[in-house]
């Protein structure tokens, strides 16, 4: 249990909570427990009326009991108290849960703040290093498992705790014989519990990945649902599709199969159980060693306590299964990111930007794609990058917003290693319009205002207008309104490319990269945009990666790449 210590800061952040969870703890288990010997009290006063009731004549019968207001008494009296305690226990239990679970919730909030933080601190290597449905697991079921150990773990196991300890103390107190033959089954009862629990989670584990490669499987020829009409692929994939949902079938099944023995196992154990107590407890009696009512509180004692260590069972695999969530929460918060700003300056960017001897090998594939490069670029003016697929165009861009670090060489901004600047600071004055373009499940407004904190209707407009696109978003129902990706509209590549390109450069930065983002675009849209912008990249570094000599021409200086 290494990697959960690593919680305890949050518990000690939360002790409050947790320490009246475990007060409410003690006082429900207590209520729950000092009830039970007046059952057995109350039972025995009924047996003792009842037998000295059967030795007197029907007619003395009748007056007997209307006299007996002491039996009467008293049997109301220990209904009051049973129903006082059974309250109080229900309310404690209500508090309990009330403290400790929401403690576990806000536990499991700040932990899946820290590691969604952590993520947006990662450099873009570190990406590329796991998988998106990684990273979605690692904020989803690891942190809900987690939280189970949090929450339903350490309540069970100090539930278990107190619970046990103040049953033994009366059971002792009421017969040491039968106490030892009734508790030495159930750690047996918790040891079978978890071999099932365990066996379950590790099902549960097959049929949410078989689950989860059916929603990929889904999703996968949802989006390229053209592809598979063109082909004509419908059978196919229909096909596919029904193969994914019968192996999640049958691992369901599987594991249906394999829950079904976690209740019988515990029905088994209480029926022995009730058997050891009816054969020790009816001999005792027979003998004159113990009365009725004792015989009922232990059935009472061993009912409250089977739960409690079956749950020990399930706790135990439930931490295990943490322990392993911990482990790979804390390998990823312990990635530190490459790319690390150590300047909080605040200065002006004139744009200037150098490479000497820059090369860059990416550490996952061990392609070298950008070799000794030097070139320089002075502030305002423009560079166009040529040259054929694969020759490091786009690691260049990603170079200069310092997506990632040269392996050797540097990359000059102001005459002042990238690496030392302010990169917040930096990265605000940058314009970058990547070669894919992408954009966020929502408004057009909201894609194009997304480079800046405060964006309003008349400057989205404005650098529409500038892209090219303002008239293309008019005709839309909703205009700037309008919904774009999953739900939304379909926008053509082309489409999507200038509101990329709106969305770069309503920051008015110094510095403006477009990445082949004009490639889907007719030879007059280009010229418009180009033309439209023309006064921007006057005033603007710009480095400009294209295939089309057209393009090109209009920069200051053209980089060929080999
Ligand atoms: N994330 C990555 N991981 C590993 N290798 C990569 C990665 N990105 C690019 N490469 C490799 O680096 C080389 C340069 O790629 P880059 O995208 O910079 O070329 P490009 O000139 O922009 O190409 P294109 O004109 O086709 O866009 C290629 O061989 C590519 O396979």
């Amino acid at each position: 249990m290494k990697a959960l210590k690593t919680l305890n800061p949050y518990f000690w952040k939360h002790r409050v909570l947790l320490f009246w969870g475990f007060l409410f703890i003690i006082l429900s288990n207590f209520f729950a427990i000092y009830k039970i010997q007046y059952i057995g009290q109350t039972i025995n006063i009924i047996e003792k009326n009842y037998s000295t009731l059967k030795l007197s004549d029907e007619a003395g019968l009748i007056e007997n009991v209307k006299n007996n207001w002491a039996y009467f008494r008293i049997i109301f009296i220990n209904s009051g108290i049973l129903i006082v305690c059974s309250l109080l226990s229900g309310f404690f239990t209500f508090m309990m849960r009330q403290t400790i679970i929401v403690a576990s919730r806000r536990i499991e909030y700040e932990l899946k703040n820290k590691i969604y933080t952590h993520y947006q601190e990662l450099s873009v290597t570190d990406y590329k290093k796991t998988t998106i449905g990684d990273l979605m697991n690692r904020l989803s079921e690891d942190v809900v498992a987690i939280r189970m150990y949090l929450g339903p773990g350490v309540m069970y196991v100090v539930n278990l705790i107190i619970l046990l300890i103040i049953t033994s103390v009366y059971m002792f107190m009421t017969d040491v014989q039968m106490t030892l033959w009734t508790l030495v089954p159930l750690p047996i009862l918790s040891f079978g519990i978890y071999k099932v629990s365990d066996i379950i989670n590790k099902k549960s584990k097959v049929m949410q990945k078989s689950q989860s490669g059916i929603s990929t499987f889904v999703q996968d020829s949802f989006s390229g649902i053209r592809v598979v009409k063109f082909f004509s692929k419908e059978k196919y994939i229909e096909k596919n599709y029904g193969i994914k949902v019968k192996d999640y079938q049958d691992k369901a099944l599987d594991l249906a199969r394999t829950e079904a023995y976690f209740f019988t196992i515990i029905l088994f154990v209480v029926g022995l159980l009730n058997v050891a107590i009816l054969y020790i407890g009816g001999q005792k009696y027979i003998a004159g060693e113990m009365s009725v009512g004792t015989i009922a509180d232990f059935f009472m004692y061993i009912n409250m306590l089977i739960f409690p260590f079956s749950m020990l069972g399930w706790v135990t695999s439930v931490n295990q299964r943490a322990e392993a969530s911990m482990q790979r929460v804390n390998e990823f918060m312990d990635v530190r990111s490459d790319i690390i700003n150590t300047n909080s300056e605040t200065y002006p960017i004139n744009g200037e930007i150098e490479f000497r001897n820059v090369s860059y090998t990416y550490p996952n594939t061990g392609i070298k794609a950008v070799d000794n490069l030097s070139f320089k670029v002075d502030a305002g003016k423009s560079l166009a990058i040529m040259g054929k697929t694969g020759s490091g165009k786009s690691t260049i861009a990603q170079l200069i917003c310092r997506l990632i670090d040269p392996d050797e060489g540097e990359i000059l901004i102001d005459g002042k290693n990238l690496k030392t600047h302010n990169l917040k600071l930096y990265r605000d004055q940058l314009g970058y319009t990547p070669q894919e373009s992408y954009l966020f499940s929502d408004t057009i407004e909201n894609n194009i205002g997304f480079a800046i904190d405060q964006p309003n209707r008349s400057l989205v407009v404005e650098m529409a207008k500038k892209a090219d696109v303002h008239k293309n978003i008019e005709e839309f129902k909703e205009k700037y309104e309008t919904m774009v990706g999953e739900r939304g509209v379909m926008l053509s590549g082309g489409q999507k490319q200038r509101i990329c390109i709106a969305r770069a450069m309503i920051k008015q930065p110094n510095i403006l990269i477009f990445d082949d983002c004009l490639s889907a675009l007719d030879t007059e849209t280009e010229e418009n945009i180009l033309q439209n912008i023309d006064k921007d990249l006057k005033t603007t570094t710009s480095i400009i990666i294209t295939h089309r000599e057209s393009s090109a021409k209009r920069a200051d200086e053209i980089l060929y790449l080999n």
